[in-house]
């Protein structure tokens, strides 16, 4: 049977049209657009090419399967997307659902390529189940193909609305994933299932909102006001990166840094006086480049791209302003994940460093701190990009090897005038080595006078100037002048061969 010009045009106005009105309008009462303008706002105008519009064609109330998949540019570059398109059985993947997304992302990783991700689907189609469940190229097919484009492209996923169930993997195989606050949720089980399985009465906000995910569970990376923040955030998070793995990150125009910033200002003298890294380091890059990344989680320590000079760089940084700038559980996994990132898509690496160490106690302990810290040091081993350690103030105990100390390849470590590197903090030093005595000193003027000269003597053993001078840092330099060293230690290291170890690959530690 041919299709006459007729016929064609129906059914392709049939497949662009989407699922039933109501289904439109009820999205359009909770501020959701539809999935077609979800891709026309992302991608350059006139550039998408579509793949599939006739899927399930012949179908009632099937069009397109329920999700648009195709390739386009972005900001002048090639990519290629998926967008679930809710209105459809909402969303759901029925067989070539499946197969539309398995083939987009097999093009984007062949073509290398980043894929972006539009969700908001119930995921797996249950009334269709043997179709796109369990076989070779069911869904399980689409996490098989996310986990090997990991590392190589980018993915980075938007979510507008429910990802249940199966489809709350797709978000989770993706490097970053902006959520928009009061419709993005992703959860295993429906609050329903929930109900019925454990008797939890609770809404798919409450477990799985964006609220939850970008505060709490870390799963969600940004927390969006709109959809168009969510898009434009996407395309925020790609200018950073390059197409793929072979090559290098992007670079822009050099910006000068802030004008009004006085880095030196900034840092107070005393340990126990919090400062804002986030300020330190905006003063640092150049102005405006600033892009932070799960800015709501595990704030005391902070990760972001930047530019410095027009390049990019990864910032991983201790936050004094919250828990004093310990690294936690969840710090320690955040700090991981963004190494990995950026040693995967060549964008080098700056620590900035004012790190008590890692938390100690009961708490911690049951929640497994060692084996979280372990996988960040893992990291920064693993890590071959350049990279460089600032000591900003302080960087203490196994905090400095996290924070990629002298110990871990960095390019430079630098120290500003007044940091101290040491097993640990004078206070905490003379309490270990010297309680005993402290205990059995009776007079309070004795015992404090004791105490003061055993910690100005440990401060003279871990003074900077020593340090520099046994050769555990590469310089010292004043803060007014980091920028401009950065700059010039970062150029130099740009061409350094990358090889880390003899294997196929190591084992996660503990
Ligand atoms: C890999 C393993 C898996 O992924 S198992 C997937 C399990 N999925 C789920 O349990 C999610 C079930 N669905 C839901 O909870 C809701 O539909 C969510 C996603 C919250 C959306 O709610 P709402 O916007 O109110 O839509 P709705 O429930 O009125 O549904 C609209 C139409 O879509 C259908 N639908 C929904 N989910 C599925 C699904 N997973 N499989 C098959 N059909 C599904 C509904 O039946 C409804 O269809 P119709 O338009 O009335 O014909």
């Amino acid at each position: 049977m041919t299709l006459d010009g007729e016929a064609l045009d129906r059914l392709r106005k049939r497949a662009l049209a989407g699922g039933a009105e109501k289904y439109h309008a009820a999205n359009a009462a909770k501020g959701k657009l539809f999935a077609r303008e979800r891709v026309a706002l992302l991608v350059d105008e006139g550039s998408f090419v579509e793949d599939g519009l006739y899927a399930n064609a012949l179908a009632e109330g099937l069009p397109a399967d329920g999700v648009v998949t195709g390739q386009a540019t972005v900001d002048g570059r090639p990519v290629c997307l998926m967008a679930n398109d809710s209105t459809v059985k909402a969303g759901s993947w029925g067989a070539r659902t499946v197969e539309k997304i398995i083939r987009i992302i097999e093009r984007a990783y062949t073509t290398g390529v980043p894929m972006i991700y539009l969700v908001d689907s119930a995921g797996a189609r249950i009334t269709d189940q043997v179709d796109l469940f369990p076989g070779r190229r069911g869904a399980g097919k689409i996490f098989w193909n996310q986990v090997r484009a990991s590392g190589s492209i980018p993915q980075a996923c938007a979510l507008f609305g429910p990802s249940a169930a199966g489809g709350a993997y797709i978000p989770a195989f993706c490097d970053v994933v902006a959520m928009v606050e009061g419709n993005a949720s992703m959860y295993l089980g429906s609050d329903r299932m929930v109900e019925m399985v454990t008797g939890e009465k609770t809404t798919l906000e409450k477990m799985g909102g964006a609220a939850v995910h970008t505060r709490e569970s870390g799963v969600g990376h940004f927390l969006c006001k709109t959809e168009v923040e969510a898009l434009d955030t996407i395309k925020r998070y790609l200018s950073y990166l390059p197409d793929n793995w072979t090559q290098p990150a992007p670079a822009s125009t050099p910006v000068a840094a802030p004008s009004n910033v006085d880095l030196g200002a900034l840092v107070p003298e005393s340990e126990r006086q919090a400062f804002d890294m986030r300020r330190y380091t905006r003063g640092l890059l150049d102005e405006g480049s600033f892009f932070e990344i799960q800015a709501l989680w595990a704030k005391e320590l902070t990760i972001g791209f930047g530019r410095l000079a027009g390049e990019a760089v990864g910032v991983v940084a201790n936050n004094s302003m919250f828990k004093g700038g310990v690294l936690f559980v969840d710090s320690a996994d955040k700090a991981t994940r963004f190494i990995q990132l950026c040693d995967a898509f060549n964008v080098p690496l700056l620590f900035l460093s004012d790190v008590p160490g890692f938390m100690v106690g009961t708490a911690v302990e049951k929640e497994g701190i060692i084996r979280h810290g372990a996988k960040m040091i893992t990291a920064v081993a693993e890590a071959t990009v350049p990279k460089i350690c600032v000591v900003v103030r302080k960087a203490y105990g196994a905090g400095l090897y996290a924070m990629a100390g002298p110990g871990f390849e960095p390019d430079a470590t630098i120290a500003l005038p007044s940091a101290k590197i040491a097993v640990m903090g004078a206070e905490a030093a003379v309490n270990a080595v010297y309680a005993n005595k402290i205990a059995a000193i009776a007079d309070p003027e004795e015992r404090a006078a004791f105490v003061a000269a055993k910690r100005a003597e440990y401060e003279r053993d871990i003074d900077i100037a020593r340090l520099a001078s046994e050769l555990v840092i590469d310089a010292v330099v004043e803060p007014h002048e980091l920028r401009d060293e950065l700059v010039r230690r970062f150029a130099v290291a740009r061409g350094k061969e990358r090889h880390f170890s003899k294997r196929r690959h190591g084992v996660t530690p503990v």
